[in-house]
């Protein structure tokens, strides 16, 4: 795209300069009712493209800087001496240079150079300098919007028949592919840093991006076209000014709604899409793969809080149950890692099952299990979990036509009072675990705050010998 920005205003100074060679005057106005360009603006959109077409090469060929810096110079010094000329009533001359003898310099609209095509190469020339300096890259991209209404102003002009739009006073107008010719080169100028200034925004990927590249070529091109459709009808009689004027707001008014609505739906889209995302990441980032189950930071993110809950206004008892399987290894070494897996997958979902609703079940790692049972009526429901877990737990794992007797320990530390953080409180959980291996397995401890060597492992309740699968 920014290739082309920059080869049709050269491709189009070109054709001028032939048609100013050989007398083609189709190449020269385009229209026998239009101005023709001037030769000197012709070799001036050659010039203006050739040096933009270098900056984008610059990276490549750093050399070309060389080429394009005294390409915008020059471009600046002819604009500088043609506006001095109107201005200041300088010696007439800079647009003179190419094919004087066949310029028509008559009375009315001459082939000279017309103040606002000077003050746009004037502009130009400044953009072309400071993208090859490398500085003053915002001001360049505004400078380079300027001179791009300059000449969609007079396009619009030609497009309504207005020509003050494309003429300064009683001097020679813009020629119709002049400003044509500088849009595109502003165009050019805008892409030639994408990664700077205003034009970061409209280049992002991103639906900012997306939306500023929708909006704003329907935002110039919707109104300027309903308002020539409007223009021409009016013209063939087809309807009043007022009747024309409200079909032309009506218009514009559904356009612009549209426009907005579309754009929303996009917006909401993207919204819904990005929620969605963040709501896998954060389920990665607080959940165990394996099991589903939460992860070590998530469960203990949540103790913490409800240990600082308890610390501010005590609600209800609650429990930390640290579960870790017994016979797991065997398992693995028996029937392999994935039917271990599997084992660990059915634990979780018992430990779900077990539970209620508002307590926590989470994988702390290897076979190493955690329930924070919340809201427990007494303290001693925390052992009816326990008991549950251990009733329900299989004594024994099979798959494949093999079955390797499994079971599960448990470890209880009850909240107390003296207890100000999840890893205190985990860890009294763990000591209770040890006292539930200790005491041979099967079993759960509860943890004794006053003297934790004497927690008493106490056998539950337990299922026959029975395979899961
Ligand atoms: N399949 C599987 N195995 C795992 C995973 N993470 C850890 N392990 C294995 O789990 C085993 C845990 O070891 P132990 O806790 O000593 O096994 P155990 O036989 O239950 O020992 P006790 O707890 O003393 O009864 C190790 O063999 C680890 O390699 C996993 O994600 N999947």
């Amino acid at each position: 795209m920014k290739y082309a920005l920059t080869l049709i205003p050269a491709l189009i100074g070109f054709l001028a300069l032939a048609g100013w060679n050989w007398d083609i005057e189709i190449l020269k106005r385009i229209d026998p009712k239009l101005v023709a360009m001037n030769p000197v603006t012709a070799l001036g959109m050659i010039l203006g493209g050739a040096a933009l077409m270098a900056h984008h090469w610059s990276i490549r060929l750093p050399l070309l800087r060389k080429f394009a810096i005294p390409c915008g110079a020059g471009i600046g010094l002819v604009a500088l001496w043609k506006l001095s000329e109107i201005l200041l009533g300088a010696a007439p001359g800079a647009d003179l240079w190419l094919f004087t003898d066949k310029l028509d310099l008559g009375p009315g609209p001459s082939n000279r150079m017309a103040p606002n095509t000077a003050a746009n190469f004037l502009m130009l020339s400044v953009v072309i300098i400071l993208l090859h300096i490398g500085r003053g890259l915002v001001l360049a991209q505004v400078i380079a919007v300027v001179s791009a209404l300059i000449s969609l102003l007079a396009i619009v002009g030609y497009t309504y028949g207005i020509s003050r739009f494309y003429g300064v006073g009683l001097f020679i107008p813009m020629a119709v592919h002049t400003a044509t010719s500088f849009l595109l080169l502003a165009g050019a100028s805008l892409y030639a840093r994408p990664d700077v200034g205003p034009m970061a925004v409209v280049t992002n990927d991103g639906p900012a991006g997306r939306m500023a590249r929708t909006l704003l070529p329907c935002a110039i091109l919707l109104p300027i076209g309903m308002g020539w459709l409007r223009l021409a009808g009016q013209r063939a009689g087809l309807y009043e000014n007022e009747l024309g004027v409200a079909i032309f707001v009506i218009a514009n008014v559904l356009a612009l709604a549209l426009l907005i609505w579309w754009n929303a739906r996009q917006l909401f889209a993207a919204d819904l899409q990005r929620l969605d995302a963040e709501n896998q990441l954060r389920h990665v980032a607080t959940h165990d793969r394996l099991t589903g189950l939460a992860n070590r930071g998530f469960f203990m993110d949540r103790l913490t809080h409800r240990i600082n809950l308890e610390q501010r206004r005590p609600v209800a008892p609650f429990a930390v149950l640290y579960m870790d399987l017994d016979g797991f290894k065997q398992v693995n070494d028996k029937m392999g890692h994935a039917a271990g897996d599997v084992l660990l997958q059915e634990v979780a979902q018992i430990l779900k099952k077990c539970s209620r609703m508002t307590d926590l079940a989470a994988r702390l790692g290897g076979d190493e299990f955690t329930i924070l049972a919340e809201e427990l009526a007494r303290p001693d429901d925390a052992r009816v979990l326990a008991e549950r877990i251990l009733a329900t737990l299989p004594r024994a794992y099979a798959a494949d036509g093999q079955a390797t007797p499994i079971g599960i320990s448990i470890g209880i530390a009850l909240h107390e009072a003296g207890v100000t953080s999840a890893d205190e409180m985990l860890r009294n959980a763990d000591t209770a675990l040890y006292q539930a291996k200790r005491g041979g397995k099967g079993c759960f401890a509860i943890y004794n705050p006053s003297d934790s060597q004497q927690t008493e492992p106490r056998r539950g309740t337990s299922t026959p010998l029975a395979p899961m699968a």
